[in-house]
């Protein structure tokens, strides 16, 4: 993907120091009440520095998908704390976010749907197009800006997902299965994207996946949940070059193998 100018301006504050970006604290979730509640999480604990790109893999039900509305500022924890960039976290206020479905509006052009978060984030109208250009060139999308989200496809839908994710500023990216699905090739181009941008930007990830293929190739850190209710079984450091890494040469080195059998065995066990 070819670099683009780096045409955003950040609106949410970098963390200072060695603050995390985002801190649980003895968090606990339950959705329901009574005799019908089902504990989705925890008790669980952990902190995101910055720069960190977090991919969350577990069995199907672990509270994957719960930790990340928690963060995104969806549900609030039953126990415990979130704190997002030290506040709580408001829906929209401190993270882009990216789902399994694009969710774009369809009968728009391309550069539209990215125009409009450019909006709600205060960008003025002059402004946009620039902003909307650069942002497309980032996700290798130059030149659609007047395409109809119809016209393109799945995989184009979902870069259009990330280039409006990023298209606020935020220094938090939260990311459910957005490639899951995809075509097996097309879910490669992205992830390979993903992580040059990711790389390019320094942008704070949390990413959650089924596949441990794309955790160890997407993230700078790992955890594994546990069966409901989702604990931390394993919480391992990924340590492979970030840049300047052929995607197949990467896939070969033997820490690459490595971190695969140990999370792989991790989610079966977790599983079981
Ligand atoms: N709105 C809800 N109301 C009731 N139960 C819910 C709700 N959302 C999730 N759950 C339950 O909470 C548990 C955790 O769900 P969650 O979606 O977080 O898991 P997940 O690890 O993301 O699952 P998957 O990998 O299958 O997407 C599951 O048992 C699920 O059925």
């Amino acid at each position: 993907m070819p670099s683009a100018p780096d045409t955003e301006t950040p609106r949410t504050p970098k963390a200072p120091g060695s603050a995390p970006v985002v801190s649980v604290t003895g968090v606990r979730h339950s959705y329901g009440r009574g005799a019908d509640a089902v504990t989705a999480l925890g008790p669980l604990s952990l902190e995101i520095p910055a720069g960190e790109f977090l991919v969350l893999v577990g069995p199907s039900g672990c509270g994957k998908s719960t930790l990340l509305r928690l963060i995104a500022g969806f549900e609030q924890a039953t126990e415990g704390a979130v704190e997002v960039f030290g506040e709580r976290p408001e829906p929209g206020d401190q993270a882009g976010i990216v789902f399994q479905q694009p969710r774009l509006f369809p009968w728009r052009t391309v550069g539209d749907n990215v125009g409009l978060a450019l909006k709600y984030a205060g960008v003025p109208r002059a402004e946009r197009p620039e902003r909307i250009a650069g942002l497309l060139a980032r996700v290798g999308l130059a030149d659609t800006a007047g395409r109809r989200v119809w016209q393109i496809s799945g995989g184009q839908q979902q870069r259009v997902a990330i280039a409006r994710a990023l298209a606020g500023g935020k220094r938090l990216l939260l990311l459910d299965e957005p490639f899951a699905a995809l075509d097996a090739l097309t879910r490669e181009r992205l992830q390979e994207d993903l992580r040059t941008v990711s790389a390019e930007t320094g942008t704070t990830s949390v990413f959650v996946t089924h596949s441990v293929d794309e955790a160890v190739f997407l993230g700078t850190r790992a955890i594994v949940l546990t069966n409901r209710p989702g604990t931390v079984a394993l919480d391992v450091p990924i340590d492979l070059p970030r840049t300047g890494a052929d995607p197949d040469e990467l896939r070969g080195l033997p820490a690459y193998a490595a971190l695969r059998a140990e999370i792989g065995t991790a989610v079966r066990e977790a599983a079981s």
